[in-house]
């Protein structure tokens, strides 16, 4: 029989549910706040959570991910009062099971419930089977990392699109190539298209090739990347960034598979594998017109999504160990100690550049010449310490002391904090460019476009 929390702030419903459940053989246990419910999943194992919208501290709606990341990776079925499409349509994109209406959920709950009982025995049975997965050089073992390797599994079992997406840094290549690795054409090659950095006039030879004297300095023949990637992998990275005259021409070639050189009569044909990659809501820009929705389509057979470094902190001592062991044997040193205060520090912090930021961080300690047998917090870069002593006072506040009608919505206030961050990066690099994506971890194109997205100028 299952084991069942019950979150809601409603106690009447919740004891109504609560006596249904033990009669039918389950165990449950009930809880009136998000808080409460957050505690009991943290502490015991659940299959599945009966989960109300509003409570008294937050919509149920916005936390459905991290009940999903707790240990068992319980099903959530949605129990509210106000029953609408919107809601249910959320609930649905943020990983529950299912969605009932408050006045039906008595008759209705057996049913939700035994679907997702008999979906969970049989996905454990699949899970169970053995898949000697690559992890081509994926550190991390969070739940949330554990997702995505089974992504990654799957994906590499079969042939079809797929589109990886997740913020600067988070390992959008890494993740593309561990697919080719782990699939069928794994022997053959990995084309990466940099799709930020393609220029306008030159992507059909790029791509397509060209033939002697197709144009001035065209002296031999000349294989573009698509013929590269026969038989392999092209990997279209950063694929939001791809201008629109540039989108029909990959539509055509994903629904053909054909191309012509330039200055060529003859078509050949590349049986590529597509992976792409992006840090931008292709949803979003589809909506605005700067993103054609059948690309999209095409592109998104199965998807990924790659958690930022700041949803999975608990990977950070093995991506540390990781780094600071590439780093000792390049500069041929004994491995070095980490201290708790290291790691604590490098928890305090948010990641914005992930874990590209955190390996160059890494680089910076082993550059510090104070660097002994161990790495404490003081060798890590000042503005880290400062950062944790900050948040230190913050939660030493009192719970509440904060009034939710002082905080900004969230979309302004990041796009605040990104100017700020911005600005002092340009102070700290003195407006060089590369300088910037060193001490940032940020890549190039990603710099350009975050500057051009808040027009910024860089200097
Ligand atoms: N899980 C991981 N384990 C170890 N190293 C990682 C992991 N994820 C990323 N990295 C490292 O972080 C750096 C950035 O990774 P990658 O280039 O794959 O990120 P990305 O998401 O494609 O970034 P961008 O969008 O800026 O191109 C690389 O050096 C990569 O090896």
């Amino acid at each position: 029989m299952a084991s069942i929390l019950i979150i809601d702030d409603d106690t009447v419903l919740c004891s109504m549910l609560f006596e249904q459940l033990t009669a039918a053989g389950h165990s449950a246990v009930g809880a009136h706040t998000l808080t409460d419910g957050r505690r009991c999943a943290a502490d015991r194992s659940f299959d599945v959570i009966l989960l109300d919208v509003q409570l008294p501290d937050g919509n149920g709606l916005e936390h459905i991910a991290t009940f999903k990341r707790t240990r068992t990776e319980p099903e959530v079925i949605i129990i509210t009062g106000q029953g609408e499409a919107d809601g249910a349509e959320r609930a649905v994109r943020s990983g529950a099971w299912s969605y009932i209406a408050k006045p039906h959920v008595i008759r209705e709950l057996d049913l939700h419930l035994a679907r997702a009982l008999q979906y969970r025995r049989e996905r454990q049975k699949v899970t169970k089977i053995p898949v000697a997965l690559k992890r081509s050089r994926i550190i991390g073992s969070s739940a949330a990392i554990g997702r995505c390797l089974d992504q990654v599994a799957a994906a590499a079992a079969t042939d079809v699109s797929v589109l990886i997406s997740g913020d600067s840094g988070t390992g959008k290549e890494l993740f593309a190539k561990a697919i080719h690795e782990n699939s069928r054409r794994s022997r053959e090659n990995f084309i990466i298209v940099d799709c930020a950095a393609l220029p306008e006039t030159l992507i059909e030879s790029t791509l397509f090739g060209h033939v002697k004297g197709a144009f001035t300095n065209a002296d031999r023949d000349h294989d573009g990347l698509v013929k590269h990637a026969h038989r392999g992998t092209l990997f279209l990275d950063e694929v939001g960034e791809l201008p629109p005259a540039t989108q029909k021409t990959f539509l055509r070639l994903l629904q053909e598979h054909e191309y012509r050189p330039v200055g060529s009569n003859h078509h050949q044909f590349s049986d590529f594998r597509l992976v792409a990659a992006t840090n931008r809501k292709l949803d979003e820009l589809v909506a605005t017109g700067a993103f054609r929705e059948d690309l999209l389509f095409r592109l998104k057979a199965l998807t990924i999504e790659l958690p930022p470094l700041k949803e999975r902190k608990e990977d950070l001592r093995e991506l540390v160990s990781y780094f600071m062991h590439d780093l000792c044997q390049r500069y041929s040193l004994e491995t070095k100690g980490i201290s708790a205060d290291f790691l604590d520090t490098l928890a305090a912090h948010d990641w914005p550049g992930n874990i590209r930021e955190l390996s160059q961080v890494m680089e910076q300690v082993f550059t510090n010449p104070m660097l002994g047998p161990t790495c404490f917090s003081i060798h890590l870069p000042e503005s880290f310490r400062v950062m944790q002593v900050r948040a230190g006072f913050q939660q030493d506040q009192p719970v509440g002391t904060i009034s939710m009608s002082c905080l900004p919505p969230w979309r302004s206030f990041k796009d605040q904090y990104e100017i700020d961050y911005l600005q002092r990066l340009c102070a700290a690099s003195a407006g060089n460019i590369s300088a910037a994506c060193r001490l940032s971890g940020l890549s190039r194109s990603r710099l350009y476009q975050m500057i051009s997205k808040h027009g910024l100028s860089f200097s």
